[in-house]
């Protein structure tokens, strides 16, 4: 068996296609949503992506707001710039590029966004939001790669009700949040979340339907791990060099080997980076059409 591709890259045009048409119609009604970002200091990485969260914007006539401070900003100077973005009427949802500079608390000025603004899902009003509304329909914004990840699974006509999925990694991002979406009524899978303290990782991973890999582990996830015919969503991101080029370069989680096991396994890149990147854009039309209708 050769895996089939769960591609973020043509799944994350497709969403933005579909997004675009939903600006425009907000445009009709004399709304423009906007995405806020707030950078600190100049890691050239940091700089990189969000220079790609504001390409996204332009591509889908979302309108973008900047922005920036100094590396040696202090503490205040950050959640000031938090504060601004909370009051602009303009931005309708924004982020803090992460990492945030060393000595600086970062949950506080996380915790400082307005939970209505948060259009990375991940303030804890948001989170707790999941966990007390089981049973009701969603109204604040998701955590953005979870919500990606289930988006790329099910567009490629997976169905996940009654699966049994087996997530590698406790982080916040993915491990701790993407249960909440998984076992809603509307997704209806069962959740397994193994961590560095699992005792037998592949007892649990053997008996998956779908394995989300977000350990940040290269290769963790081998072939001998995968029951035939699962699907395989590669989250982890490190960087290695290329022995070829010499060039750093992204590494999953995922061994290749899995390919030859799996039903279906997403590349990364190309899976779920760039269905985060399109999750990013679609928390902030969602909560555009929910002030337009109130
Ligand atoms: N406030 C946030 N900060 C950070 C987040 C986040 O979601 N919110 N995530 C990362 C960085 N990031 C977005 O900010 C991000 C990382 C990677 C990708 C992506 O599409 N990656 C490509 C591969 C790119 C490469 O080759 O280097 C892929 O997976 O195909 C998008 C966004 C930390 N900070």
């Amino acid at each position: 068996m050769t895996a089939q591709i769960l591609d973020g890259t043509a799944t994350a045009a497709a969403i933005k296609a579909e997004l675009t048409q939903r600006v425009a119609a907000l445009a009709a009604r004399g709304v423009t949503p906007g995405l806020g970002t707030l950078l600190v200091g100049d890691d050239p990485g940091s700089r990189w992506y969000v220079a790609g969260k504001h390409r996204d914007c332009a591509e889908v006539g979302i309108a973008s707001i900047q922005e920036e401070l100094p590396g040696d900003a202090t503490q205040e100077d950050i959640e000031a710039a938090v504060r601004r973005l909370n009051e602009n009427p303009a931005c309708t949802g924004f982020i803090v590029q992460l990492p945030l500079p060393r000595g600086i608390d970062t949950h506080r000025v996380l915790e400082l966004i307005d939970p209505d603004k948060d259009a990375d899902g991940l303030h804890p009003t948001n989170l707790g939001r999941l966990v007390l509304r089981v049973n009701e329909p969603v109204t604040s914004p998701l955590p953005c790669t979870p919500r990606g990840i289930i988006e790329l699974v099910e567009r490629h006509g997976v169905d996940l009700r009654g699966a049994d999925v087996v997530v590698v990694g406790r982080g916040v991002t993915v491990g701790r949040s993407i249960g909440l979406l998984l076992t809603r009524r509307e997704v209806n899978a069962t959740v397994t979340l193994t961590h560095t303290g699992t005792a037998d990782l592949a007892e649990h991973t053997r008996n998956a339907d779908v394995i989300v890999a977000a350990a940040g582990v290269p290769g963790i996830i081998t072939a001998d791990l995968v029951k035939p015919g699962a699907v395989v969503v590669d989250v982890g991101v490190s960087r290695a060099t290329d022995p070829e080029t010499g060039k750093s370069r992204v590494v999953g989680d995922v061994d290749a080997g899995v390919r030859e096991v799996a039903s279906w396994v997403s590349p990364n890149p190309g899976g779920v980076g760039p269905m985060t990147r399109a999750m990013l854009l679609s928390n902030v039309v969602d909560t555009a059409e929910r002030l337009a209708a109130s």
